[in-house]
């Protein structure tokens, strides 16, 4: 097989949902590209579009609008049964049948995938191997999850679609859950995952896209898209000097003795800064110069535009 130069590519794809009366459209346009053995993450806030989305990557339904090719050429709706075999997927809510063991709950979805991986081995993968006799209805919430994904890997999937992997584990079970998909990242599986949790993001993507309203609203590695938004230089300053005499283009503000100053032009205001107090024997208490968040670009992105996506587009 040639090398196939991307895994997902979406195009302009739309998503509409209702009737011809009322129609909404729940993903607006969106496009990107997943090369192989990548990780991909699409954060977004609530009812931004990503589950509309990977439904559609996964091939549950089809865009209104716009395409999407796996493998460089396949459709996920004409094509399901040849991607089927190359990729697994991580539903939202998994529906498991209660009173089955988790051994018994994986090996029943081996027997309808091809070539699975031994049950054994997919439950020691998801940390499970101690659960294996222990019924699902007497299973965590984040061991439920991490029995989901010992299902979606079961096919050894080039490609895995992962919902909310970590949606309502502790912090242990969190970690525990991103060692899982970095060992799956370091055997070359592509992934793409959506997330609340932007510690998620940063600590497991190459690219991610924020989503909102139905749009890709940034897109990039975490550099990049921090890359558009004010730095934070903070400092504390002694007396008699005060905000106001400081030579600065960004945004000054003093709270509590610290001085924060939002800009722009983060080297050339450090610069600045630190010149103007050189130059008069000014200490600058516990001085630092910090690059803006992710969680920053987020909430820049999430508040851009109040109210609700409107309806009936
Ligand atoms: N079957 C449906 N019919 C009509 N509207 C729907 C349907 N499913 C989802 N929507 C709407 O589409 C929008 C996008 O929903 P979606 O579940 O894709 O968002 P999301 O980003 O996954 O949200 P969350 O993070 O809250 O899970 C929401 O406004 C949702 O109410």
């Amino acid at each position: 097989m040639a090398a196939e130069k991307s895994h997902i590519h979406v195009q302009d794809v739309w998503r509409r949902y209702g009737t011809a009366r009322k129609t909404f459209d729940a993903v607006r346009g969106v496009g990107f590209t997943v090369r192989p053995g990548e990780l991909f993450a699409l954060l977004g806030t609530n009812g931004a579009g990503k589950t509309s989305t990977v439904e559609m990557l996964e091939g549950l339904a089809a865009p209104h609008r716009g395409s999407i090719r796996l493998f460089g050429t396949l459709d996920p709706v004409a094509d399901r049964a040849r991607i089927r075999p190359r990729t697994g997927a991580m539903l939202q809510e998994g529906g498991f049948i209660s009173h089955l063991t988790a051994q018994e709950t994986v090996g029943m979805w081996a027997g309808l995938t091809t070539r699975p991986r031994p049950v054994a081995q997919a439950l020691e993968r998801a940390g499970l191997s101690h659960r294996a006799a222990v019924m699902v209805r007497n299973l965590s919430g984040g061991e439920r999850r991490r029995l989901d994904l010992a299902i979606a890997t079961l096919s050894h999937p080039d490609v895995l679609f992962l919902d909310e992997p970590t949606a309502g584990m502790d912090v242990e079970g969190r970690h525990a859950t991103w060692q899982l998909i970095r060992g799956l990242q370091e055997r070359g599986t592509t992934i793409l995952l959506t997330t609340h949790y932007l510690e998620e993001a940063e600590s497991l993507a190459d690219q991610l896209a924020i989503m909102h309203r139905g749009r890709i609203a940034a897109s990039g590695s975490v550099p990049d898209i921090v890359a558009g938004h004010p730095s934070t230089l903070s400092f504390g300053l002694p007396e008699p000097w005060a905000a106001g005499d400081l030579p600065v283009a960004g945004t000054v503000a003093e709270h509590n003795g610290r001085v924060t100053v939002t800009t722009g032009e983060l080297q050339k205001d450090a610069a600045r800064l630190l010149a103007w107090a050189e130059a008069r024997d000014v200490a600058l208490a516990r001085f630092t110069a910090r690059p803006a968040s992710l969680e920053e670009a987020f909430v820049a992105v999430a508040g851009r535009d109040g109210g609700r996506q409107e309806e009936g587009a």
